[in-house]
């Protein structure tokens, strides 16, 4: 696994979670109640709980996809109000535009940022090699295979540098060989680039050496 060392020369992220519940709009009761949670700069951590206890919901509110009924969510102290490329979520599907190449889909957030094409295209090959997909740049989103696929997305996660990244339960649908590979990689790539990595499963054996903590 090729190594990436952070520019960054702070610490990592901070994520603090204060008093959140949250309710659905035409729901009876909270989905989510009371939840309080540090998470440390850098710490690599995994929520487990069962099925529709409100895990993706929580990753939703941490990410500023959703607001939360009460409570908040500070990153570094601030207060997150809404989404930002600095804390990024990958979900179960990869989502990969599949008429694009596989490097127009790594460099989509830095084109819409308005960075220069050579910068781009240099951090792209860089992500790319990262992620063990050199070659594969100029390929078919679509004709990649479900682990190279979530690669790619990958790739596209940490090419705006974020300093959270909320896993929503990426791998689940891989083979055990492939997600082992793929969780590995994603843990020493965070370690590397600094950053606060948090993972979600109501499948504790479809995780690989993670400090877990039990909803
Ligand atoms: N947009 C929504 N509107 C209303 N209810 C919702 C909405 N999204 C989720 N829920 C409900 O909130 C509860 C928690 O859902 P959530 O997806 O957060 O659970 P989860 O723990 O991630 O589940 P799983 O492990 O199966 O992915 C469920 O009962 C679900 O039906």
């Amino acid at each position: 696994m090729p190594a990436y060392r952070s520019k960054k020369s702070w610490p990592g992220a901070h994520i603090a979670i204060q008093g959140v519940n949250h309710r659905y709009r035409r729901s009876s009761s909270n989905v989510l109640s009371s939840i309080d949670l540090e998470i440390k700069p850098c710490e690599q951590l995994a929520l487990v709980g069962r099925s529709g206890c409100g895990k993706s919901t929580l990753l939703h509110i941490i990410s500023g996809l959703t607001k939360p009924t009460t409570g908040e969510i500070r990153i570094d102290g601030a207060l997150v109000e809404s989404p930002s490329p600095h804390w990024i979520m990958m979900f179960q599907q990869p989502n990969l535009y599949p008429w694009m190449s596989v490097a127009q889909n790594v460099g989509l957030g830095m084109k819409f940022a308005g960075r220069p094409k050579q910068e781009i295209a240099a951090r792209v090959d860089e992500l790319l090699h990262l992620v063990e997909l050199d070659g594969y740049g100029g390929r078919n989103a679509q004709e990649l295979s479900g682990g190279q696929q979530q690669r790619v997305a990958l790739a596209r996660s940490l090419a705006v540098d974020p300093e959270v990244l909320l896993l929503d339960e990426p791998f689940s649908a891989l083979d055990a060989v492939t997600r082992r590979a793929l969780q590995r990689d994603v843990r020493r790539i965070a370690e590397d680039m600094k950053i606060t990595l948090v993972i979600v499963t109501h499948d504790i054996r479809k995780l690989w050496q993670w400090p877990i903590v039990p909803w």
